[in-house]
């Protein structure tokens, strides 16, 4: 029975093994982590992330051919295959700072697998890793190797968190890229087996390392490109008197160009986004590619004047205060049907706010308040270490009220935000959200899910991102 080991039981090393071990039931696939808590989650009814579909399948594997464990170096010595999906955060300090992915967790499991392997091993990297990490593994490996084989493999994930189980089930591809060396070219075929348990073989694409590894950042870099883009076009949409939803459904209908991925919004989140188009400039910058590394660092700008107008529309609509306004905030995910909060725009806005001296109220149907208030406290970048390693107690906010309904949130309220696209906001009842309001009464709609013009017969002002401007919102301040 070949073993599979995943070290990282997170948003990645979770949902991939548990698909793995679901679709091949001769495969014996561990999943482990030096989080205590976050394996007993995994063993527990209450999973240690939301994932629609996940619950179903993790329920149906485990303890049969699936099994989570925080006894790291006994599986991952038993394996034949080692995944590692650690975190890769941005770098916070030292050379690199704020830039650079920081490989000190890829590092560590790299040592200790040398440390406790005793059989040949192909270990995969599955965390997003710079271009050429694999060469440094490789050598981390080598030197301490005791004469133990090790092949290295990149086999970066593309799945989207909400839509974990459904991408894996069908990928768009599958990239495994290994040496070119006859030991490199078995290993991925090695791999490529598990994956054509179910997945077409013409979507295994196998190349050589670097591609692989660099693949992984231009694909997360092309797409945050688009959402810049239309972010863009939004502003200059807001400016004119165009709709950003008629124009990006006009230029999404060029096949050439394609519609996915062209929703404006109030900006976009995640844990990687952000975290790989900083390491992809430094990248370039370390090869000496200024403009390269400019032009994807404007991505990033883009996405922080998003935010900051979105912010600035609030404010300067409410007669340039909210100082000790109600601000109702619904959705703090960065994304819908995720509880995941890394890097959401809801942290830049709510601080933004707050910076302003606003009262917040703040509803997510899927994230605790206890996430809510350490992510409105942390540090820059922190959000992205293992969970044990992040502050503790998060700091107590007096502006800052969490509550499990969005009527509550918006009770006596001045404005409401709308910050993540989840389904239930779209069947809100307006009418009493309205009647429960200060007026006037505001709404800023940072995902375009709300028929502004039902809500403007209701009575409120509204505001929804790169859509023609409401009356009272024109010759006021936008831009950051
Ligand atoms: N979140 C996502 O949707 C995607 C993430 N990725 C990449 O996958 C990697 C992991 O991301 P996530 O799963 O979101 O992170 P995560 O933070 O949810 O999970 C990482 C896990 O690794 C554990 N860990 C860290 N060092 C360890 C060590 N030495 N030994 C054992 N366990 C260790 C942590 O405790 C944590 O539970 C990152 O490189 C990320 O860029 C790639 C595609 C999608
Ligand atoms: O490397 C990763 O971590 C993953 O990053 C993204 O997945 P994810 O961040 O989970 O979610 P997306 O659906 O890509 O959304 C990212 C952000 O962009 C925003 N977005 C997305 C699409 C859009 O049209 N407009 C928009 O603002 C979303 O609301 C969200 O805040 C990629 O889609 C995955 O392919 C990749 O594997």
């Amino acid at each position: 029975m070949v073993k599979i080991c995943c070290i990282g039981a997170g948003y990645v090393g979770g949902p991939t093994m548990a698909v793995i071990a679901f679709k091949c039931p001769a495969i014996e696939v561990v999943v482990v982590d030096i989080s205590v808590a976050r394996i007993a989650a995994w063993n527990s009814d209450q999973l240690p992330i939301y994932e629609p579909g996940l619950e179903d399948i993790v329920t149906q594997c485990r303890g049969k051919n699936l099994f989570f464990s925080t006894e790291v170096e006994k599986h991952v010595s038993e394996a034949d295959i080692i995944f590692v999906s650690v975190n890769t955060p941005t770098k916070t300090r030292g050379l690199g700072a704020g830039k650079a992915a920081d490989l000190t967790y890829w590092e560590s499991a790299a040592r200790m697998i040398a440390d406790v392997s005793k059989n040949d091993k192909i270990v995969v990297e599955k965390s997003t890793v710079p271009v050429k990490t694999a060469e440094a593994i490789e050598k981390i490996l080598t030197h301490n190797s005791n004469g133990i084989k090790y092949q290295i493999l990149s086999n970066p994930e593309f799945l989207a968190e909400g839509t974990a189980i459904q991408d894996l089930f069908n990928p768009d591809r599958v990239l495994i890229g290994g040496r070119e060396t006859p030991g490199g070219q078995k290993a991925i075929q090695a791999l490529k087996e598990v994956y054509a348990h179910w997945v077409p073989e013409d979507r295994i694409i196998c190349t050589n390392l670097w591609s692989a590894e660099l693949s992984k950042l231009a694909a997360n870099a092309f797409l945050a490109q688009r959402i810049s883009s239309v972010n863009a076009m939004s502003a200059l949409c807001e400016a004119t008197g165009a709709d950003v939803t008629q124009v990006s459904h006009a230029v999404g209908k060029d096949t050439r160009v394609g519609s996915k991925f062209l929703n404006a919004s109030v900006g976009f989140g995640g844990s990687c986004f952000q975290k790989d188009i900083l390491s992809l400039v430094y990248i370039c910058e370390c090869n000496g590619l200024k403009e390269v590394a400019n032009y994807w660092k404007q991505v990033i700008q883009v996405n922080d004047y998003q935010k900051n107008r979105f912010v600035n529309r609030v404010v300067s609509s409410m007669f340039n205060t909210v100082s000790g306004k109600k601000i109702a905030i619904l959705g703090f995910a960065f994304k819908k049907d995720t509880g995941d909060t890394r890097e959401t725009p809801a942290i830049d806005v709510c601080k933004g706010l707050l910076g302003d001296n606003a009262n917040l109220s703040i509803y997510d149907p899927q994230v605790t308040e206890d996430q809510i208030r350490k992510d409105l406290s942390m540090r820059k970048f922190d959000w992205d270490n293992p969970i044990h390693l992040q502050p503790m107690s998060p700091t107590v906010m007096k502006q800052l009220n969490v509550v499990w309904d969005a009527y509550a949130a918006t009770k006596d309220a001045h404005g409401l935000c709308l910050l993540t696209e989840w389904d239930e906001f779209k069947t809100l009842d307006f009418k009493k959200i309205y009647d429960s309001m200060q007026k006037p009464a505001f709404v800023f709609d940072g995902r375009n899910i709300i028929d502004e013009q039902k809500l403007r017969e209701i009575g409120f002002i509204v505001y929804s991102i790169g859509k023609p401007l409401d009356g009272w919102f024109k010759d006021m301040p936008a831009v950051a």
